[in-house]
């Protein structure tokens, strides 16, 4: 039944709510909670404070971070914010519109697998340097015929390893996207769990793009990128979007800003590209304040469709990590 409210009756009842409310959860009996569980009556106050007050909107202050491994990373940043349980990746590829290698994929692999076994951490950021571009996909001076090369001498394409450890990865993953989410760029966009964009965002698939050349006086197709990922980049994208919508994107390689994007599901939020990273860290932050077990379960759930039974498997094994 669908009752009409006056305004003023909607305020009654939301004071009604918000009376209950404190009389079943009141701040004090919240405040001892916290107590028992925190060193300090300051630390129980900021605990309070995390969990029920304002959400900060000041900056997140990042310090650069490693892996185990000690290794410096080349072609990413690595990044976590100070006090907070925020982690930022940022492919740092400008140069090339943060196109991917095989070793920046090695090295954004190393980041997350330290974001997930790091207890401190409960959100991710996926970006890419500069305003120009989220990421324009696999990076077409290292493509062989054998696949992407960089150091090694055989071709492959473990993006799509990073895209199933995106997906399984017990914590929620943000997309940061300013400029250019395009080819594999705009699949690693997809699978990320939210999409934050710029103003100034560009999405779509290149992958069937062909240019016309003349051969024996009549006109044929040669394959300009002639790539696609038949895997989560068409699933995830029909899911997204919609089959009709997900084709035309796939067969027309058309390019769509922000608010269209908006529009059609492949994002959460369009702002103003100064203040996208504020926004993304203010969404994190909402997340950090709920539960990370019931955000980790809920994420395999809501993804169980496409990902099976292995994706299945996620929540048990996060309760051990
Ligand atoms: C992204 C652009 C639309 C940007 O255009 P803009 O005009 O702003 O910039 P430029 O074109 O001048 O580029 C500046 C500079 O960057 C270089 N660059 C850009 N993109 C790439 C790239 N992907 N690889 C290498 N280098 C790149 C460019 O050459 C310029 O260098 P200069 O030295 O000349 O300054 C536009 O750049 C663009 O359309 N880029 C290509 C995007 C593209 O086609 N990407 C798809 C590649 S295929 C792929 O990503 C892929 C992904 C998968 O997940 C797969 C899965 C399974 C199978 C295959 C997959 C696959 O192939």
């Amino acid at each position: 039944m669908v009752e009409d409210y006056s305004m003023k009756e909607l305020k009654t009842i939301e004071r009604r709510i918000a009376s209950l409310n404190n009389h079943l959860f009141p701040k004090s009996s919240i405040l001892s909670e916290c107590r028992q569980i925190s060193s300090s009556p300051a630390s129980a106050e900021d605990s309070y404070r995390r969990i029920h007050g304002e959400v900060s909107k000041e900056p997140a202050v990042w310090r650069p971070a490693l892996d185990e491994s000690g290794k410096e990373f080349t072609d990413i940043h690595y990044e976590k914010s100070v006090g907070e349980g925020i982690a930022k990746i940022t492919i740092n590829r400008p140069e090339r519109r943060n196109a991917f290698g095989p070793h920046t994929i090695k090295e954004l692999m190393r980041a997350f697998s330290d974001a997930r076994d790091d207890s401190s951490i409960g959100a991710i950021i996926l970006t890419g340097k500069g305003t120009k571009a989220f990421c324009s996909g696999g990076d077409q001076a290292l493509r062989t015929s054998d696949g992407y090369t960089d150091f090694e001498s055989f071709g492959r394409l473990n993006v799509l390893d990073l895209q199933v450890q995106i997906r399984r990865l017990p914590k929620p993953v943000i997309a940061m996207v300013a400029g250019y989410a395009v080819g594999g760029g705009h699949v690693l966009h997809m699978v990320c769990d939210l999409t934050i964009a710029a103003e100034n965002a560009i999405f779509g698939q290149t992958g069937a793009k062909a240019k016309v050349s003349s051969y024996f006086g009549s006109d044929i197709f040669h394959v300009q990128v002639g790539s696609f990922d038949a895997g989560y980049g068409s699933s995830i994208m029909s899911r997204l979007v919609g089959p009709k919508k997900a084709k035309e994107m796939w067969f027309l390689s058309r390019f769509y800003n922000a608010y269209e994007a908006e529009k059609m599901g492949l994002v959460n939020a369009v702002v103003k590209l100064e203040n996208l990273e504020l926004e993304t860290v203010k969404w994190c932050r909402e997340i950090l304040r709920n539960s990370p077990t019931a955000i980790r379960v809920l994420k395999s759930a809501l993804n169980a469709v496409d990902d099976g039974h292995a994706g299945l498997q996620v929540p048990f094994a996060a309760f051990n990590f």
